[in-house]
């Protein structure tokens, strides 16, 4: 819950002037808006599969101290809850009945974000193969979607500084008005290398074809189903990352931000 603080602030240092100015700051540790400071600004980050949305998203909320919202999380927070509520998967219907059901809730620190289903912890479990599996089903489901839209757009109106949200439908359904839409993408054959890294230090080893193929079927479904499909906003900024650091696309971003900000 917010609290009032005192706190003095250099708001001018090149003056050496001192203002004293009361701030709203969170227990949580939520920056403050300072007078002066730059007007929130929206990010969407759209792209297939191991692009390196969550990568570059994150450091970006970091490094401009705006809020960090993972949307994939989220979708895979609900699947998760249904396949351990004994609700199946492969039912429109049933998964449909069911949206309303568990309360998803997104913590939005870049340097620590979070995600519960009824409260519990759900950061390890979304990431099994089971959940990675069932995920694009669920999130077909339009009433799963119009759950989480809602949900998606109310924690971006609530950002004071701003926020950086990452997934497939940002620019073009949940967030159409944001201030700068950035589209990553990279060759198939790039995505399975990397996804085969994470394998390869989680487990010793990666099937780089199979990992390949499982990208890319994600992507079929995800950018075929009828309600809010994977797609490019028509005014997004594509991001070929193929031959790109990840460094690179963060400067990228950061510039194209800062850019966005200057001319506002
Ligand atoms: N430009 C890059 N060069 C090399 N590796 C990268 C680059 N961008 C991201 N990575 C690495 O690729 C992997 C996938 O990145 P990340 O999880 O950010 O992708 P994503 O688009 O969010 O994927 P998903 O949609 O499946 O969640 C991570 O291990 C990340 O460190
Ligand atoms: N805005 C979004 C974000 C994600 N999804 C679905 C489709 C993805 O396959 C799945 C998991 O996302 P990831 O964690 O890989 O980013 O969630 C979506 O439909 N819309």
């Amino acid at each position: 819950m917010p609290v009032s603080v005192r706190r003095t602030v250099v708001i001018f240092p090149e003056h050496s002037r001192k203002v004293s100015v009361t701030v709203a700051a969170s227990l949580e540790g939520t920056t403050p808006v300072l007078p002066g400071a730059p007007a929130p600004v929206v990010v969407a980050i759209d792209g297939p599969s191991g692009t390196g949305k969550s990568s570059t998203s994150k450091a970006v909320a970091a490094k401009l101290g705006l809020s960090y919202l993972d949307t994939g999380a989220q979708y895979r927070a609900i699947t998760w809850w249904m396949l351990t509520h004994g609700v199946d998967v492969d039912d429109p219907a049933a998964v449909a009945e069911a949206a309303e059901r568990p309360v998803i809730e997104s913590g939005t620190d870049p340097s620590a974000p979070t995600i519960t289903a009824d409260g519990e912890d759900a950061g390890g479990p979304i990431r099994t193969p089971e959940v990675t599996a069932a995920v694009s089903a669920v999130s077909a489901v339009p009433e799963v979607r119009a759950r989480i839209t809602a949900l998606q757009r109310h924690i971006a109106d609530s950002a004071e500084r701003g926020i950086v949200v990452e997934g497939r439908d940002i620019g073009t359904t949940v967030l159409p008005g944001a201030d700068l839409k950035i589209f990553l993408t990279a060759s198939p054959e790039a995505r399975a290398a990397r996804r085969g890294g994470e394998l390869k230090a989680q487990n010793g080893q990666a099937d780089l074809a199979a990992t390949r193929q499982a990208l890319l079927k994600r992507d079929q479904a995800d950018s075929s189903r009828k309600t809010s499909p994977l797609a490019k906003a028509d005014d997004a900024v594509e991001v070929d990352t193929t031959e790109l650091t990840l460094e690179q696309v963060i400067e990228c971003v950061v510039t194209l931000i800062e850019e966005k900000q200057r001319v506002a």
